[in-house]
């Protein structure tokens, strides 16, 4: 199956507001809101993904009869990289109220030229084996981070589906995960087509993980 995007702003809507906030550089720094619009953009691509997953229709006894109601077969995991994506999965969570999760740890390793490798420090996951897995992260810059960890994943089980989810890709990052992950569907807020030299996406919206967590040293 060939990769699929979906891009959210293609279609107007108030989660355009939630996107305006969170690159605005006066509003993004209220943190408080800044996690608060990546936690409802989480919300509305959980229910966007939602649509793609098995149902199966079951009775439901209301206090005057029986209503046949379309219910969802199974609860993907919800994974994410610490930290910039917490709130955005936190999202996810609250839509897949009974779903897994998985936590990975990752960082961008700098090197003197300004080149720069992904180092994996630990991926705590449930069982994946069969499972429908949402990798879920505020920023696909490059992708190299998000396409190295899904790799690490694929190669230890065999995913049902996977998912990849991020408030803002930019053009490059899409064609890297598409590329390294052919069978991965993509879910976007919106894309943007430049980067800077250190692989920070332009517009964007800045250092996520720095907005909403503070700055790391
Ligand atoms: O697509 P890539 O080029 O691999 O970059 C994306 C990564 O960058 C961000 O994390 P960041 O480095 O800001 O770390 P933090 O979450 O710890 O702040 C983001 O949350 C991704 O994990
Ligand atoms: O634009 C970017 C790229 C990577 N990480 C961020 O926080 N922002």
């Amino acid at each position: 199956m060939p990769t699929h995007t979906f891009v959210l702003n293609k279609t107007n809507s108030i989660a355009n507001q939630f996107l305006a906030e969170m690159r605005d550089v006066n509003i993004q720094q209220d943190k408080y809101r800044f996690r608060k619009n990546q936690e409802r953009l989480g919300e509305i691509l959980a229910y966007e993904i939602s649509k793609t997953l098995n149902y199966e229709v079951t009775e439901v006894e209301t206090p005057l009869g029986t209503a046949n109601i379309n219910l969802n077969t199974e609860q993907p995991v919800i994974a994410t990289i610490l930290r910039a994506g917490l709130p955005f999965h936190q999202g996810f969570l609250n839509f897949f109220d009974r779903a897994d999760a998985a936590f990975v740890t990752a960082c961008r390793k700098v090197k003197k030229s300004g080149a720069f490798t992904i180092q994996i420090d630990q991926i705590s996951a449930p069982n994946l084996e069969g499972k429908t897995l949402i990798m879920c992260d505020t920023m696909l810059a490059t992708g190299q981070s998000i396409a190295l960890v899904c790799k690490e994943i694929i190669a230890q089980y065999n995913l049902k589906a996977l998912h990849i989810a991020a408030v803002i890709s930019s053009t490059e990052g899409i064609a890297h995960v598409r590329a390294n992950l052919p069978k991965a569907q993509i879910w976007t807020c919106a894309v943007d087509d430049e980067m800077t030299s250190k692989a920070y996406i332009v517009p964007g919206l800045g250092d996520a993980g720095d907005l909403a967590f503070g700055e790391k040293v």
